[in-house]
């Protein structure tokens, strides 16, 4: 049995389960890593801020720490809520002891409200945990503390993260949810900054710092650079912004689980849309209906918005002598046209996730019909100059039906070929189709 990386996670508790050691042992096993914990304080906390926070005697915290270092092979830790001056030299203390490499998210107040440090510990906080820590990573409030800075600017944040290395601490990574959306990464052993970029993004936000952190030490624990790391801890936490789901009547917690969910996602798409490519291979008949301009399977996420969130073959699937003959990959956004396609059928019904397009004819219209399959059609003269062709006609073909049909198809124009679309809810479902279309036409 291989062994999985323990991330030691030393942080408060938050009783409204959106920050804290609860966001970071979700954000820690989404990834895949074992999540250990020693709380630090407990807090009577919701999503509309905090009421109180009832500190743990530091040497309870030694006894957690000291009972999973003694027993488990641990590299990095990450720090969050230390409320106190005691508390914060007792945690400098135990990252010394045993050797850790510490991530420290230095909180100090609930997004929502109440303050999660007293004003003497960021002097310990500064002195003693960031000299003995790896990373430190302030939003753009806390930066301004620990720096003595009023940040207004990008090149502000980098003169402060400049200055908050002054603790000897190796990384200082200001996150620029208040700036640009940009987070800068300060590498003071070589004097040199990384810029991880990013667009502000809608969503809940409660515990981003906590999920920032404790994602950033799980990949850094995984063994990818500073910089790597920090692209991917970006794209974890504005994942789970977009797929927060608001639980109570304040701030909305940052959804640890969209990240994990959205990759099962990709993975049965993309195995669909394979399992769909390899069907269509495997038929000895299906290379009689590929049309001039090759065609494509595609098959689209629960939520897709664009061609991006569409699966598909890179380079189309060609006919080769008399075979099916699939180039490239499949991989998201390989299609634009199949994809409008699915785009626009999903408008109407989003359980119409999938497509294949095959070669008109008379003939071939005649033996859908004759396999009971529903079919409607549009016509390129009557298109309107200011669309796209497949967003109209697939539009006109389902409203004239009413619902969506099995079988969309166009006679073509003007250097357009005419073409027939397979509708269906996946990948194999439309391939299926397809073969036994293809087990009936003659050419
Ligand atoms: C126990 C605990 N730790 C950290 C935070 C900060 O998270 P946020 O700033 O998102 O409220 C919090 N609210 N509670």
């Amino acid at each position: 049995m291989s062994k999985i990386p323990v991330i030691l996670s030393i942080a408060g508790s938050d009783s409204g389960g959106g920050a804290g050691i609860e966001a970071d042992i979700k954000t820690i096993a989404s990834l895949g890593l074992h999540p250990a914990c020693a709380i630090t304080s407990v807090t009577a906390q919701n999503t509309l801020g905090v009421r109180s926070a009832y500190d743990i005697p530091c040497n309870v915290i030694i006894e957690q720490v000291d009972a999973v270092c003694e027993d488990m092979d641990i590299t990095w830790a990450k720090s969050g809520m230390l409320s106190s001056s005691e508390i914060t030299s007792t945690v400098a203390d135990m990252v010394k002891k045993h050797k850790l490499k510490l991530v420290v998210d230095p909180v100090m107040s609930a997004e929502a409200g109440g303050d999660l440090l007293r004003k003497e510990a960021i002097r310990t906080l500064r002195d003693e945990l960031l000299p003995v820590a790896e990373v430190v990573t302030p939003n753009i409030n806390e930066a301004n503390t620990l720096a003595k800075m009023q940040i207004k600017t990008v090149e502000d944040a980098k003169i402060a993260a400049k200055v908050i290395s002054k603790t000897g601490i190796k990384y200082v990574i200001v996150t620029g949810g208040h700036l640009d959306a940009s987070d800068i990464i300060y590498d003071s052993c070589n004097d040199r900054y990384f810029t991880i970029p990013g667009t502000f993004v809608e969503g809940g936000t409660h515990g981003s710092g906590c999920t920032y952190s404790s994602s950033l030490a799980s990949y850094l624990a995984k063994g990818h650079s500073i910089e790597e790391a920090a692209r991917m801890a970006k794209e974890f936490v504005v994942e789970g912004i977009k797929g927060s789901v608001p639980v109570g009547k304040g701030v909305g917690p940052v959804n640890q689980l969209a990240w994990l969910l959205n990759n099962a996602e990709r993975c049965i798409t993309i195995n669909n849309a394979r399992d769909g490519v390899q069907l269509l291979k495997e038929s000895n008949a299906f290379a009689n209906l590929i049309p001039e301009v090759g065609c494509n399977i595609a098959m689209a996420l629960p939520s897709a918005k664009s061609p991006a969130d569409v699966a598909a073959v890179t380079g189309r699937i060609v006919k080769l002598k008399n075979n099916a003959h699939v180039v490239g990959d499949i991989e998201f956004g390989a299609s634009s046209h199949v994809a409008r396609i699915i785009l626009t059928a999903m408008k109407y019904d989003s359980s119409f996730k999938a497509s294949v397009n095959i070669k008109y004819s008379e003939a071939i219209v005649g033996i859908c019909r004759e396999m009971g399959l529903s079919i409607s059609s549009f016509s390129r003269e009557n298109e309107p100059s200011d669309t796209h062709t497949m967003d109209w006609g697939t539009s006109f073909a389902i409203e004239t039906f009413k619902s969506i049909p099995d079988i969309i198809y166009d006679k073509g124009g003007i250097g357009k070929e005419a073409m027939i679309r397979i509708m269906g809810k996946n990948a194999i479902d439309v391939a299926e189709t397809a073969r036994k279309i293809a087990e009936k036409y003659q050419p």
